[in-house]
Protein backbone atom coordinates (compact mmCIF):
# COMPACT_ATOMS: atom_id res chain seq x y z
CA UNK A 1 0.00 0.00 0.00
CA UNK A 2 2.69 2.55 0.96
CA UNK A 3 5.24 1.32 -1.58
CA UNK A 4 6.31 4.31 -3.96
CA UNK A 5 6.22 3.36 -7.83
CA UNK A 6 9.64 4.68 -9.29
CA UNK A 7 10.11 8.42 -9.60
CA UNK A 8 7.46 9.38 -6.73
CA UNK A 9 8.33 11.24 -4.10
CA UNK A 10 7.95 10.58 -0.19
CA UNK A 11 5.05 13.56 0.02
CA UNK A 12 2.93 11.12 -1.78
CA UNK A 13 3.08 8.98 1.36
CA UNK A 14 3.31 11.92 3.55
CA UNK A 15 -0.42 12.52 2.49
CA UNK A 16 -1.65 8.74 2.91
CA UNK A 17 -0.13 8.54 6.45
CA UNK A 18 -1.55 12.29 7.61
CA UNK A 19 -4.69 9.95 6.61
CA UNK A 20 -4.49 6.99 7.86
CA UNK A 21 -2.44 7.90 11.17
CA UNK A 22 -5.81 10.23 11.65
CA UNK A 23 -3.80 12.62 12.48
CA UNK A 24 -5.70 15.87 11.95
CA UNK A 25 -8.26 14.20 14.66
CA UNK A 26 -5.41 14.15 17.33
CA UNK A 27 -4.85 17.86 16.69
CA UNK A 28 -6.01 18.70 20.35
CA UNK A 29 -3.84 15.93 22.03
CA UNK A 30 -0.23 16.88 20.12
CA UNK A 31 -1.00 20.17 20.29
CA UNK A 32 -0.24 19.63 23.99
CA UNK A 33 3.19 19.29 23.68
CA UNK A 34 6.14 21.09 24.65
CA UNK A 35 8.07 21.42 21.39
CA UNK A 36 6.64 20.60 17.79
CA UNK A 37 9.71 18.58 17.37
CA UNK A 38 8.46 16.54 20.36
CA UNK A 39 5.81 15.58 17.34
CA UNK A 40 8.58 13.16 15.66
CA UNK A 41 7.78 10.65 18.74
CA UNK A 42 4.46 10.50 18.56
CA UNK A 43 4.12 10.77 14.92
CA UNK A 44 6.46 7.77 14.56
CA UNK A 45 4.71 5.51 17.17
CA UNK A 46 1.65 6.14 15.09
CA UNK A 47 3.79 4.86 12.04
CA UNK A 48 5.17 2.05 13.57
CA UNK A 49 1.37 1.17 14.62
CA UNK A 50 0.14 1.04 10.68
CA UNK A 51 3.29 -1.22 10.56
CA UNK A 52 3.75 1.07 7.39
CA UNK A 53 7.77 1.43 7.54
CA UNK A 54 8.34 -1.61 5.78
CA UNK A 55 6.53 -0.94 2.34
CA UNK A 56 7.66 2.92 2.92
CA UNK A 57 11.17 2.08 2.42
CA UNK A 58 11.08 -1.02 0.58
CA UNK A 59 12.34 -0.09 -2.79
CA UNK A 60 16.22 0.17 -2.42
CA UNK A 61 18.19 2.74 -4.47
CA UNK A 62 19.90 1.52 -7.85
CA UNK A 63 22.41 -0.86 -6.63
CA UNK A 64 25.55 -1.77 -8.71
CA UNK A 65 25.20 -4.12 -12.00
CA UNK A 66 27.68 -4.87 -14.95
CA UNK A 67 24.57 -5.03 -16.53
CA UNK A 68 23.11 -1.17 -16.84
CA UNK A 69 27.13 -0.25 -16.72
CA UNK A 70 27.74 -1.92 -20.04
CA UNK A 71 24.31 -0.06 -21.34
CA UNK A 72 25.30 2.91 -20.24
CA UNK A 73 29.06 2.03 -22.12
CA UNK A 74 27.13 1.58 -24.65
CA UNK A 75 25.54 5.05 -24.73
CA UNK A 76 28.21 6.52 -24.41
CA UNK A 77 30.12 4.65 -27.23
CA UNK A 78 26.93 6.48 -29.27
CA UNK A 79 28.37 9.90 -28.34
CA UNK A 80 31.24 9.36 -28.95
CA UNK A 81 31.79 7.85 -32.26
CA UNK A 82 27.83 8.80 -34.22
CA UNK A 83 27.83 12.53 -32.92
CA UNK A 84 31.13 13.20 -31.84
CA UNK A 85 29.56 14.91 -28.75
CA UNK A 86 32.27 14.14 -26.35
CA UNK A 87 30.47 15.84 -23.22
CA UNK A 88 27.83 13.77 -23.59
CA UNK A 89 30.03 10.53 -24.01
CA UNK A 90 32.30 11.64 -21.16
CA UNK A 91 29.07 11.62 -18.36
CA UNK A 92 27.88 8.50 -20.04
CA UNK A 93 30.79 7.03 -19.58
CA UNK A 94 31.50 7.82 -15.50
CA UNK A 95 27.70 7.17 -15.66
CA UNK A 96 29.49 3.03 -16.31
CA UNK A 97 31.87 3.84 -14.36
CA UNK A 98 29.25 4.07 -11.65
CA UNK A 99 27.10 1.19 -11.99
CA UNK A 100 30.12 -1.10 -12.56
CA UNK A 101 30.72 -3.71 -10.03
CA UNK A 102 34.42 -2.61 -8.03
CA UNK A 103 37.34 -4.29 -9.41
CA UNK A 104 35.19 -5.93 -12.51
CA UNK A 105 36.39 -5.86 -16.37
CA UNK A 106 33.22 -3.59 -16.71
CA UNK A 107 34.96 -0.81 -14.51
CA UNK A 108 37.86 -1.45 -16.36
CA UNK A 109 36.46 -0.84 -19.83
CA UNK A 110 34.33 1.87 -19.02
CA UNK A 111 37.88 3.53 -17.82
CA UNK A 112 39.12 3.25 -20.73
CA UNK A 113 36.63 4.66 -22.99
CA UNK A 114 36.49 7.48 -21.15
CA UNK A 115 40.33 7.66 -21.39
CA UNK A 116 39.43 7.74 -25.30
CA UNK A 117 37.29 10.88 -24.91
CA UNK A 118 39.88 12.29 -22.72
CA UNK A 119 42.08 11.83 -24.96
CA UNK A 120 39.98 13.12 -27.79
CA UNK A 121 39.14 16.66 -26.16
CA UNK A 122 42.83 16.90 -25.10
CA UNK A 123 42.95 16.46 -21.43
CA UNK A 124 46.37 13.86 -21.58
CA UNK A 125 46.57 14.30 -17.91
CA UNK A 126 43.53 12.85 -17.17
CA UNK A 127 43.72 10.64 -19.75
CA UNK A 128 46.71 8.95 -18.50
CA UNK A 129 45.01 8.47 -15.07
CA UNK A 130 42.35 6.42 -16.57
CA UNK A 131 44.38 4.26 -18.86
CA UNK A 132 46.19 3.54 -15.85
CA UNK A 133 42.88 2.67 -13.78
CA UNK A 134 41.75 0.35 -16.79
CA UNK A 135 45.15 -1.41 -17.00
CA UNK A 136 45.20 -1.93 -12.88
CA UNK A 137 41.56 -3.91 -13.10
CA UNK A 138 40.43 -6.59 -15.46
CA UNK A 139 40.87 -5.27 -18.82
CA UNK A 140 40.58 -7.63 -21.69
CA UNK A 141 43.91 -8.74 -22.91
CA UNK A 142 42.63 -8.86 -26.43
CA UNK A 143 41.89 -4.88 -26.07
CA UNK A 144 44.88 -4.22 -24.27
CA UNK A 145 47.59 -3.39 -27.36
CA UNK A 146 45.45 0.13 -27.92
CA UNK A 147 44.99 1.01 -24.93
CA UNK A 148 48.66 0.74 -24.83
CA UNK A 149 49.07 2.81 -28.01
CA UNK A 150 46.78 5.79 -26.40
CA UNK A 151 48.67 5.89 -23.85
CA UNK A 152 52.01 6.11 -25.54
CA UNK A 153 50.36 8.67 -27.63
CA UNK A 154 49.00 10.96 -24.89
CA UNK A 155 52.71 10.45 -23.50
CA UNK A 156 53.82 11.86 -26.27
CA UNK A 157 51.40 14.89 -26.20
CA UNK A 158 51.20 15.58 -22.98
CA UNK A 159 53.14 19.30 -23.46
CA UNK A 160 49.82 19.54 -25.09
CA UNK A 161 47.53 19.50 -22.40
CA UNK A 162 44.43 21.43 -22.49
CA UNK A 163 44.86 24.33 -20.41
CA UNK A 164 41.53 24.63 -18.74
CA UNK A 165 41.19 26.25 -15.42
CA UNK A 166 38.44 24.65 -13.73
CA UNK A 167 37.72 27.45 -11.70
CA UNK A 168 39.84 30.67 -11.34
CA UNK A 169 41.03 32.04 -8.46
CA UNK A 170 37.96 33.49 -5.81
CA UNK A 171 38.80 37.04 -4.66
CA UNK A 172 40.52 37.64 -1.19
CA UNK A 173 39.27 39.54 1.41
CA UNK A 174 40.69 42.88 1.99
CA UNK A 175 39.93 43.47 5.49
CA UNK A 176 39.50 41.62 8.60
CA UNK A 177 36.25 41.58 10.16
CA UNK A 178 37.03 41.36 13.70
CA UNK A 179 33.46 39.85 14.59
CA UNK A 180 32.75 38.02 11.02
CA UNK A 181 35.56 36.16 9.52
CA UNK A 182 34.39 35.27 6.02
CA UNK A 183 33.23 38.97 5.55
CA UNK A 184 34.64 42.48 4.90
CA UNK A 185 34.63 44.95 7.96
CA UNK A 186 31.89 47.07 5.62
CA UNK A 187 29.28 45.31 7.07
CA UNK A 188 27.88 43.89 10.45
CA UNK A 189 25.08 41.77 11.92
CA UNK A 190 21.79 43.33 13.36
CA UNK A 191 19.16 41.83 14.41
CA UNK A 192 15.36 42.66 15.12
CA UNK A 193 11.63 41.86 15.35
CA UNK A 194 10.58 43.01 12.16
CA UNK A 195 13.69 41.59 9.73
CA UNK A 196 15.36 39.24 12.36
CA UNK A 197 19.00 38.95 11.98
CA UNK A 198 20.02 41.18 9.32
CA UNK A 199 23.39 42.35 7.43
CA UNK A 200 23.63 46.32 7.70
CA UNK A 201 26.36 47.96 5.64
CA UNK A 202 29.00 49.82 7.96
CA UNK A 203 30.34 52.96 5.79
CA UNK A 204 28.99 53.40 2.14
CA UNK A 205 30.14 50.66 -0.33
CA UNK A 206 30.68 51.00 -3.85
CA UNK A 207 28.83 48.87 -6.45
CA UNK A 208 31.47 45.66 -7.45
CA UNK A 209 32.57 45.38 -3.81
CA UNK A 210 32.90 42.07 -2.48
CA UNK A 211 31.20 41.47 0.82
CA UNK A 212 31.51 38.21 1.95
CA UNK A 213 33.37 34.92 1.07
CA UNK A 214 32.49 31.99 3.04
CA UNK A 215 32.90 28.10 2.75
CA UNK A 216 29.57 25.83 2.91
CA UNK A 217 28.54 24.56 5.90
CA UNK A 218 27.01 21.59 4.65
CA UNK A 219 25.75 21.19 0.97
CA UNK A 220 24.65 18.50 -1.70
CA UNK A 221 25.20 17.66 -5.46
CA UNK A 222 22.33 17.95 -8.04
CA UNK A 223 21.32 14.60 -9.51
CA UNK A 224 21.93 16.13 -12.90
CA UNK A 225 25.53 17.33 -12.03
CA UNK A 226 26.83 14.26 -10.02
CA UNK A 227 28.20 12.87 -12.74
CA UNK A 228 31.14 15.97 -13.33
CA UNK A 229 30.51 17.28 -9.74
CA UNK A 230 32.40 15.56 -7.04
CA UNK A 231 30.10 14.09 -4.34
CA UNK A 232 32.06 15.70 -1.74
CA UNK A 233 33.56 19.28 -2.71
CA UNK A 234 30.87 19.83 -5.37
CA UNK A 235 34.09 20.74 -7.62
CA UNK A 236 34.15 20.16 -11.56
CA UNK A 237 35.90 17.19 -12.18
CA UNK A 238 36.15 14.88 -15.28
CA UNK A 239 38.07 11.75 -14.03
CA UNK A 240 35.60 11.09 -11.37
CA UNK A 241 35.99 7.76 -9.32
CA UNK A 242 32.76 5.91 -7.42
CA UNK A 243 31.60 4.91 -4.44
CA UNK A 244 32.74 1.43 -4.42
CA UNK A 245 29.31 0.16 -2.86
CA UNK A 246 26.95 2.30 -4.19
CA UNK A 247 25.91 3.74 -7.23
CA UNK A 248 24.91 7.47 -6.61
CA UNK A 249 28.36 8.98 -5.75
CA UNK A 250 31.35 10.18 -7.71
CA UNK A 251 34.38 11.56 -6.60
CA UNK A 252 37.40 13.94 -7.57
CA UNK A 253 40.08 11.81 -5.53
CA UNK A 254 40.66 9.09 -3.14
CA UNK A 255 40.70 11.70 -0.39
CA UNK A 256 37.39 13.10 -1.22
CA UNK A 257 36.24 9.41 -1.18
CA UNK A 258 37.19 8.43 2.06
CA UNK A 259 36.49 12.09 3.44
CA UNK A 260 32.58 11.42 2.10
CA UNK A 261 32.45 7.69 3.81
CA UNK A 262 34.05 8.45 7.25
CA UNK A 263 31.55 11.24 7.00
CA UNK A 264 28.20 11.06 5.96
CA UNK A 265 28.17 8.71 3.34
CA UNK A 266 28.47 5.39 4.93
CA UNK A 267 25.02 5.75 6.28
CA UNK A 268 23.59 7.59 2.72
CA UNK A 269 25.03 4.38 0.94
CA UNK A 270 22.74 1.85 2.47
CA UNK A 271 19.16 4.73 2.19
CA UNK A 272 16.22 3.38 0.42
CA UNK A 273 15.50 5.11 -2.78
CA UNK A 274 12.76 7.31 -1.29
CA UNK A 275 15.30 9.19 0.54
CA UNK A 276 17.48 9.87 -2.49
CA UNK A 277 16.17 13.66 -3.04
CA UNK A 278 18.84 16.61 -2.94
CA UNK A 279 16.23 17.65 -0.28
CA UNK A 280 15.91 15.04 1.61
CA UNK A 281 19.83 14.04 1.70
CA UNK A 282 20.70 17.56 2.80
CA UNK A 283 18.27 17.66 5.54
CA UNK A 284 19.18 14.47 6.87
CA UNK A 285 23.07 15.22 6.18
CA UNK A 286 22.78 18.25 8.53
CA UNK A 287 20.84 16.17 11.18
CA UNK A 288 23.92 13.78 11.46
CA UNK A 289 26.32 16.33 11.17
CA UNK A 290 24.07 17.84 14.57
CA UNK A 291 25.00 14.21 16.19
CA UNK A 292 28.59 14.34 15.57
CA UNK A 293 28.52 17.61 17.08
CA UNK A 294 26.20 16.90 20.26
CA UNK A 295 29.31 13.72 20.96
CA UNK A 296 32.23 16.33 21.23
CA UNK A 297 33.64 15.88 24.51
CA UNK A 298 35.60 19.35 24.43
CA UNK A 299 33.37 22.16 25.08
CA UNK A 300 33.18 25.19 22.61
CA UNK A 301 34.34 28.48 24.39
CA UNK A 302 31.23 31.25 24.35
CA UNK A 303 32.39 33.52 21.86
CA UNK A 304 30.40 36.35 19.37
CA UNK A 305 32.53 35.66 16.58
CA UNK A 306 30.47 34.17 14.14
CA UNK A 307 31.92 31.21 12.73
CA UNK A 308 30.81 29.84 9.76
CA UNK A 309 31.84 26.06 10.72
CA UNK A 310 30.04 25.71 13.63
CA UNK A 311 27.03 23.53 14.07
CA UNK A 312 26.05 26.18 16.66
CA UNK A 313 25.58 29.46 14.38
CA UNK A 314 23.95 26.75 11.73
CA UNK A 315 21.16 25.32 13.96
CA UNK A 316 20.13 29.36 14.85
CA UNK A 317 18.82 29.57 11.40
CA UNK A 318 15.56 30.73 11.07
CA UNK A 319 13.32 27.89 10.76
CA UNK A 320 9.87 29.23 11.82
CA UNK A 321 8.65 26.49 13.86
CA UNK A 322 6.68 28.78 15.60
CA UNK A 323 4.22 29.96 12.76
CA UNK A 324 3.70 27.20 11.10
CA UNK A 325 0.27 25.30 10.85
CA UNK A 326 -0.67 21.92 12.62
CA UNK A 327 -0.82 19.71 9.33
CA UNK A 328 2.66 21.44 8.07
CA UNK A 329 4.13 20.56 11.39
CA UNK A 330 2.71 16.99 11.09
CA UNK A 331 4.22 16.69 7.71
CA UNK A 332 7.56 17.57 8.77
CA UNK A 333 7.59 14.84 11.82
CA UNK A 334 6.53 12.38 9.16
CA UNK A 335 9.58 13.05 7.00
CA UNK A 336 11.76 12.84 10.31
CA UNK A 337 9.85 10.07 11.00
CA UNK A 338 10.82 8.19 8.00
CA UNK A 339 14.88 9.50 8.11
CA UNK A 340 14.62 8.38 12.04
CA UNK A 341 13.52 4.81 11.17
CA UNK A 342 15.87 4.66 8.72
CA UNK A 343 18.95 5.44 10.59
CA UNK A 344 17.51 3.19 13.79
CA UNK A 345 17.87 0.51 10.95
CA UNK A 346 21.66 1.17 9.58
CA UNK A 347 23.43 -1.02 11.68
CA UNK A 348 26.32 0.94 11.88
CA UNK A 349 24.11 4.12 13.11
CA UNK A 350 22.23 1.71 15.35
CA UNK A 351 26.02 1.18 16.81
CA UNK A 352 27.20 4.43 17.01
CA UNK A 353 24.49 6.48 18.62
CA UNK A 354 22.72 3.98 20.55
CA UNK A 355 21.02 5.61 24.05
CA UNK A 356 17.73 6.87 24.68
CA UNK A 357 18.89 10.66 24.77
CA UNK A 358 21.03 9.68 21.58
CA UNK A 359 17.12 8.91 20.13
CA UNK A 360 15.39 11.87 21.62
CA UNK A 361 18.40 13.81 20.17
CA UNK A 362 18.16 12.59 16.91
CA UNK A 363 14.42 12.98 16.71
CA UNK A 364 14.52 16.66 17.56
CA UNK A 365 17.41 17.73 15.02
CA UNK A 366 15.75 15.50 11.86
CA UNK A 367 12.66 17.84 12.70
CA UNK A 368 14.67 20.85 12.98
CA UNK A 369 16.92 20.36 10.07
CA UNK A 370 13.68 19.60 7.96
CA UNK A 371 12.88 23.12 8.82
CA UNK A 372 16.22 25.04 8.43
CA UNK A 373 16.53 23.58 5.13
CA UNK A 374 12.81 24.44 3.45
CA UNK A 375 13.86 27.98 4.11
CA UNK A 376 17.47 28.42 4.22
CA UNK A 377 19.62 26.53 1.64
CA UNK A 378 21.20 28.73 -1.42
CA UNK A 379 20.85 26.89 -4.63
CA UNK A 380 24.51 26.77 -6.25
CA UNK A 381 23.91 27.12 -10.03
CA UNK A 382 26.28 27.51 -13.25
CA UNK A 383 26.12 29.48 -16.08
CA UNK A 384 25.77 28.33 -19.58
CA UNK A 385 27.80 29.36 -22.55
CA UNK A 386 26.00 27.99 -25.40
CA UNK A 387 23.22 29.95 -25.71
CA UNK A 388 22.06 33.23 -26.60
CA UNK A 389 19.61 33.51 -24.00
CA UNK A 390 21.33 33.08 -20.58
CA UNK A 391 20.13 30.01 -18.51
CA UNK A 392 21.90 27.93 -15.38
CA UNK A 393 22.51 24.52 -14.66
CA UNK A 394 22.10 23.78 -11.06
CA UNK A 395 25.10 21.86 -9.39
CA UNK A 396 23.57 21.54 -5.85
CA UNK A 397 22.80 23.61 -2.99
CA UNK A 398 24.00 24.07 0.13
CA UNK A 399 24.16 26.17 3.89
CA UNK A 400 26.11 29.18 5.04
CA UNK A 401 26.16 29.92 8.36
CA UNK A 402 26.43 33.31 7.55
CA UNK A 403 24.92 33.99 3.66
CA UNK A 404 21.57 32.78 4.94
CA UNK A 405 21.47 35.67 6.80
CA UNK A 406 21.35 38.21 4.00
CA UNK A 407 17.75 39.17 3.76
CA UNK A 408 15.47 39.67 0.49
CA UNK A 409 14.95 42.19 -1.24
CA UNK A 410 13.27 42.10 -4.83
CA UNK A 411 15.43 44.90 -6.02
CA UNK A 412 18.52 43.54 -4.05
CA UNK A 413 21.62 45.41 -3.92
CA UNK A 414 24.00 42.37 -3.62
CA UNK A 415 24.43 39.12 -5.66
CA UNK A 416 26.55 36.09 -4.74
CA UNK A 417 28.11 33.13 -7.07
CA UNK A 418 30.21 30.01 -6.48
CA UNK A 419 33.38 28.60 -6.56
CA UNK A 420 33.05 25.09 -6.28
CA UNK A 421 30.99 25.23 -2.81
CA UNK A 422 32.53 28.86 -1.73
CA UNK A 423 30.52 31.55 -2.24
CA UNK A 424 31.28 35.15 -2.94
CA UNK A 425 28.63 37.87 -2.33
CA UNK A 426 29.67 41.39 -4.47
CA UNK A 427 27.37 44.75 -4.00
CA UNK A 428 25.20 45.75 -7.11
CA UNK A 429 24.62 48.88 -6.32
CA UNK A 430 26.15 51.37 -4.05
CA UNK A 431 24.75 51.19 -0.71
CA UNK A 432 24.70 53.79 1.90
CA UNK A 433 26.12 53.28 5.40
CA UNK A 434 23.08 52.11 7.58
CA UNK A 435 21.65 50.30 4.81
CA UNK A 436 20.66 46.61 4.88
CA UNK A 437 22.87 44.72 2.51
CA UNK A 438 20.16 42.59 0.75
CA UNK A 439 20.00 39.53 -2.26
CA UNK A 440 17.60 38.43 -3.60
CA UNK A 441 15.51 34.76 -3.04
CA UNK A 442 14.36 34.12 -6.86
CA UNK A 443 11.37 36.83 -7.70
CA UNK A 444 13.53 40.13 -9.65
CA UNK A 445 11.04 43.06 -9.66
CA UNK A 446 11.92 43.30 -13.30
CA UNK A 447 10.69 39.64 -14.40
CA UNK A 448 8.12 38.60 -11.91
CA UNK A 449 4.65 40.61 -10.80
CA UNK A 450 4.03 41.79 -7.59
CA UNK A 451 1.57 39.95 -6.65
CA UNK A 452 3.34 36.58 -7.07
CA UNK A 453 6.51 37.78 -5.77
CA UNK A 454 4.72 38.37 -2.27
CA UNK A 455 2.38 35.11 -2.76
CA UNK A 456 5.81 33.45 -3.13
CA UNK A 457 7.95 34.94 0.04
CA UNK A 458 4.79 34.72 1.82
CA UNK A 459 4.45 31.43 1.44
CA UNK A 460 8.07 29.32 1.71
CA UNK A 461 9.56 32.45 3.90
CA UNK A 462 6.29 34.14 6.32
CA UNK A 463 6.89 37.65 5.67
CA UNK A 464 5.74 40.40 3.81
CA UNK A 465 8.17 41.90 1.81
CA UNK A 466 8.60 45.56 1.94
CA UNK A 467 11.57 46.73 -0.46
CA UNK A 468 11.46 49.62 -2.53
CA UNK A 469 10.23 47.52 -5.28
CA UNK A 470 7.12 46.17 -3.43
CA UNK A 471 6.85 49.63 -1.40
CA UNK A 472 7.12 51.55 -4.49
CA UNK A 473 5.10 49.22 -6.97
CA UNK A 474 7.54 49.16 -9.53
CA UNK A 475 6.47 47.58 -12.97
CA UNK A 476 8.39 44.22 -14.55
CA UNK A 477 10.93 45.91 -17.25
CA UNK A 478 8.11 46.24 -19.95
CA UNK A 479 7.38 48.79 -18.47
CA UNK A 480 9.89 50.86 -16.97
CA UNK A 481 11.33 54.04 -18.67
CA UNK A 482 14.80 53.17 -21.10
CA UNK A 483 16.71 56.10 -18.12
CA UNK A 484 19.71 57.58 -19.80
CA UNK A 485 20.77 55.93 -23.25
CA UNK A 486 23.96 53.52 -23.08
CA UNK A 487 26.92 54.67 -25.16
CA UNK A 488 27.46 53.01 -28.59
CA UNK A 489 31.32 52.13 -27.43
CA UNK A 490 29.63 50.17 -24.10
CA UNK A 491 26.73 48.13 -26.20
CA UNK A 492 29.81 47.38 -28.90
CA UNK A 493 31.93 45.79 -26.30
CA UNK A 494 28.67 44.26 -24.36
CA UNK A 495 28.05 42.39 -28.23
CA UNK A 496 32.04 41.45 -29.21
CA UNK A 497 32.41 40.02 -25.39
CA UNK A 498 30.46 36.92 -27.29
CA UNK A 499 32.59 34.23 -24.54
CA UNK A 500 32.49 36.41 -21.61
CA UNK A 501 34.87 35.18 -19.11
CA UNK A 502 37.49 33.62 -21.20
CA UNK A 503 40.70 34.16 -20.84
CA UNK A 504 41.48 35.44 -23.56
CA UNK A 505 38.67 37.75 -22.82
CA UNK A 506 39.91 38.94 -19.53
CA UNK A 507 41.07 42.32 -20.72
CA UNK A 508 37.22 42.90 -21.99
CA UNK A 509 35.49 41.67 -19.19
CA UNK A 510 37.73 44.47 -17.01
CA UNK A 511 37.29 47.30 -19.14
CA UNK A 512 33.08 46.01 -19.61
CA UNK A 513 33.62 46.24 -15.79
CA UNK A 514 35.02 49.66 -15.80
CA UNK A 515 32.05 50.74 -17.97
CA UNK A 516 29.12 48.82 -15.59
CA UNK A 517 30.30 51.08 -12.39
CA UNK A 518 31.30 54.34 -14.20
CA UNK A 519 27.43 53.91 -15.75
CA UNK A 520 26.03 52.42 -12.92
CA UNK A 521 26.78 56.62 -11.12
CA UNK A 522 25.42 57.81 -14.10
CA UNK A 523 22.22 56.32 -14.41
CA UNK A 524 21.30 55.73 -10.54
CA UNK A 525 19.18 58.42 -10.71
CA UNK A 526 16.49 57.37 -12.97
CA UNK A 527 16.06 54.30 -10.78
CA UNK A 528 13.75 52.00 -11.72
CA UNK A 529 14.59 52.26 -14.96
CA UNK A 530 16.02 49.32 -17.89
CA UNK A 531 19.42 50.37 -18.75
CA UNK A 532 20.19 50.51 -15.02
CA UNK A 533 19.19 47.19 -15.08
CA UNK A 534 21.07 46.16 -18.11
CA UNK A 535 24.59 47.46 -16.16
CA UNK A 536 24.20 46.22 -13.54
CA UNK A 537 23.25 42.72 -15.19
CA UNK A 538 26.49 42.94 -17.03
CA UNK A 539 28.37 43.54 -14.36
CA UNK A 540 27.14 40.63 -12.33
CA UNK A 541 27.24 38.03 -15.58
CA UNK A 542 30.96 38.99 -16.14
CA UNK A 543 31.46 37.95 -12.12
CA UNK A 544 29.64 34.77 -12.53
CA UNK A 545 31.20 33.67 -15.94
CA UNK A 546 34.49 34.28 -14.05
CA UNK A 547 33.68 32.27 -11.18
CA UNK A 548 32.73 28.91 -13.02
CA UNK A 549 30.96 28.85 -16.46
CA UNK A 550 29.50 25.30 -17.97
CA UNK A 551 31.94 23.25 -19.82
CA UNK A 552 31.67 23.33 -23.39
CA UNK A 553 34.08 21.09 -24.98
C1 LIG B 1 17.35 32.98 4.83
S1 LIG B 1 16.62 33.69 6.24
C2 LIG B 1 17.44 35.22 6.36
C3 LIG B 1 17.97 35.48 7.76
C4 LIG B 1 16.90 35.65 8.79
N1 LIG B 1 16.45 37.04 8.85
C5 LIG B 1 17.34 35.16 10.16
O1 LIG B 1 17.09 35.82 11.15
O2 LIG B 1 17.93 34.08 10.23
C6 LIG B 1 15.04 34.04 5.58
C7 LIG B 1 14.11 34.63 6.57
O3 LIG B 1 14.47 35.96 6.87
C8 LIG B 1 13.33 36.79 6.99
N2 LIG B 1 13.37 37.79 5.91
C9 LIG B 1 14.08 37.76 4.78
N3 LIG B 1 13.90 38.85 4.06
C10 LIG B 1 13.04 39.62 4.73
C11 LIG B 1 12.46 40.89 4.48
N4 LIG B 1 12.74 41.59 3.38
N5 LIG B 1 11.60 41.39 5.40
C12 LIG B 1 11.30 40.69 6.52
N6 LIG B 1 11.83 39.48 6.81
C13 LIG B 1 12.69 38.95 5.93
C14 LIG B 1 12.14 35.87 6.86
O4 LIG B 1 11.76 35.47 8.14
C15 LIG B 1 12.69 34.71 6.09
O5 LIG B 1 11.99 33.51 6.32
Amino acid sequence: MWRMKHGEHVTKCTQILLQEAQLCSKEDEIKKLAHPSDYVNVVYNYINELKAFKDIIAEPQPRKSNEISDELRIKGNDYFLRDNNYLSALEKYTESIAFAVNGSSYLALAYANRSACLFEVKYYKECLEDIDRALSLDYPENLKPKLLKRKTNAESQKNMQKQFQYYSKPPVLKSKNPLIPCAEDSIEIKCNKKYGRHIIATRDIEIGEVLSVENSFCHVVDPEAKYLHCHECLELCFKMIPCENCSGALYCSEECRSKSFEGYHKYQCQFPKILLDPNLRMFIKLALIGMVDSKKTEAEEPTNIHQSDSFKEIIKLEMHDKERDYITLCTVAIHASIAYHVLKENQEFASEYDTDEDDQNLQKLLFKAYLITTINPISIEKICDDSVIITFKKVGMALYAFNCLYNNSCAPNSFFFHYGSLIVTRAKASIKKGEQVTICYGGFFQKTPKAIRQENLKEIYMFDCDCKACTNNWPTSMYLPHGKELPPSFIKKVTENVSIGSDSNQQLDNEILRDCKRLYYQLKKYEPCRYLLVVQQELTLIYLHQAGRDVNF
